[in-house]
């Protein structure tokens, strides 16, 4: 009898302490001892593995739960192991039998009483799911589909790509839910607000074996070696900073200039306000940014991540919630939106959020966005620019939270200069829209 493969076994065990603990795969994985045993062959399989059957789990239970008799109950450790063989065996093109039978020593060697179990459903949906997930994919390709053919392909909900495919067309829904399960490319930026390190962050990156390759961005690394990373270093000390081509491109869009002022509104951990400060440095010298935030903790963090910087002088990192912005911080030549959304725009990256999400969460943050769009506009000076991004892909969450806006009295002086979604190949998707203040 064939032993399940140790990467596999890995999986298995991290999916296991992910449900335990309820942590989020990327950090699971990113302290995840156990990888560190496995060969980069072995590491990079579990991780997708683990990536996967947490981003298509609902699609991979509806599969699953489809073999089994009405009120059939799984053990969790059961279903975690039955999750990764049906992802296996339907989206990295495992070869049937060899997917079947690992997927029933996996279970076996959690439940040696269920084997027999996973045996038949495994076969069923080697039978029935792989050749009827083919056909969808055919459909997709074609053009041809419907709703339930892209969440097939993505293992996506189906209300989500309804309203996907309302938001990008078809064409550019179908790309995006074709992308939801690849991996995504490992980027980082520079610290270009350091500028002597900044310079040679390449080297720093090269020493510390994380192959970087220069990217399309001003100070933009793509790492072949993305695990290196975490012990250099570099981004403890802010030399790099990890961030998709999208987010930079989103913070370079801004590019503030040399003693502007700024607001920045939903500062997270800070990595857009290091971005900024980096732009107007490489322009010349640094910008004032005053970035809220409303969560303490990240707030916190932001401000400890300003000094390790070396950006802590230019920027005033506050804890309040950006809808009740104090008319004493006066006003701001850019003022930088960076809202809280779905997330719709990172499902490879983060891959809790396509199941995660309930389906009235894009109204619920609408409302959110409008208000913080609202307050962030009174803070604008004559002249000066009002910037609001999303990594989210819906319209629900950006055209039409700034068609709103516009056609609000808080809209009125401002004009749309232009909006629209980044779309770097093996990256995230983010929305931004840049308005200016034409009257007083
Ligand atoms: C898209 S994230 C920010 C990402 C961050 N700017 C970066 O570059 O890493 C949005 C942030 O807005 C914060 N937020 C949510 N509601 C807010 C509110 N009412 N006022 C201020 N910040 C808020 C969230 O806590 C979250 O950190």
């Amino acid at each position: 009898m064939a032993r399940a493969t140790v990467a596999r076994s890995c999986a298995l065990a991290l999916l296991g302490e992910r449900r335990r603990r309820g942590a989020r795969a990327r950090d699971l994985l990113r302290g995840a001892n156990e990888l560190d045993a496995l060969s980069e062959r072995d590491r990079g399989f579990a991780v997708r593995l683990v990536m996967g059957a947490t981003a298509a789990e609902g699609e991979l239970d509806r599969v699953i739960e489809s073999h089994l008799r009405r009120g059939a109950k799984l053990e969790p450790r059961v279903r975690d192991a039955l999750r990764l063989a049906t992802f296996d065996l339907l989206y990295l093109g495992a070869r049937p039998d060899v997917a079947v039978s690992q997927g029933v020593e996996l279970v076996r060697s959690v439940a040696p009483r269920a084997a027999g179990l996973a045996n038949a459903v495994l076969h069923r949906i080697a039978e029935k799911d792989v050749s009827a997930l083919a056909a969808a994919r055919d459909r997709v390709a074609s053009g041809t589909f419907d709703v339930c053919d892209l969440a097939r392909v993505g293992a996506l909900p189906e209300w989500l790509c309804e309203r996907a495919v309302a938001s990008l067309g078809t064409e550019r829904a179908a790309a995006w839910a074709r992308a939801a399960l690849e991996p995504v490319g490992s980027w980082v930026a520079a610290n270009r607000a350091r500028v002597t390190r900044g310079q040679s962050l390449c080297h720093m990156l090269e020493e510390a074996g994380c192959e970087p390759a220069e990217g399309p961005l001003p100070g933009s690394f793509s790492l072949g070696a993305p695990a290196r990373l975490a012990p250099s270093g570099l981004v403890e000390r802010v030399d790099a900073l990890p961030c998709d081509l999208a987010a930079q491109e989103v913070a370079l869009s801004c590019a503030p200039a040399p003693g502007e002022r700024v607001l920045e509104v939903g500062q997270g951990r800070g990595t857009k306000t290091v971005l900024l400060e980096g732009a107007a440095a490489a322009a010349g010298g640094p910008c004032q940014i005053v970035a809220v935030e409303s969560d303490e903790r990240r707030s916190a963090r932001a401000a400890a991540r300003m000094e390790a910087a070396g950006i802590a002088d230019h920027v005033q990192c506050l804890c309040c919630d950006g809808r009740g912005l104090d008319s004493s911080l006066g006003t701001f030549d850019l003022v930088f939106i960076d809202a809280p959304c779905t997330g719709t725009g990172t499902l490879a990256r983060h891959p809790e959020i396509a199941w995660g999400l309930e389906e009235n969460a894009p109204e619920r943050l609408s409302a959110l966005q409008g208000e913080l769009l609202a307050a962030g506009a009174r803070r604008v000076a004559p002249g000066g620019r009002l910037v609001y991004a999303t990594c989210s892909i819906l319209a629900e969450e950006n055209e039409r939270v700034v068609e709103a806006f516009l056609s609000s009295p808080a809209g009125a002086g401002f004009e749309l200069v232009r909006a629209g979604r980044t779309s770097w190949p093996g990256a995230d998707t983010h929305f931004h829209a840049h308005l200016v203040r034409v009257r007083g």
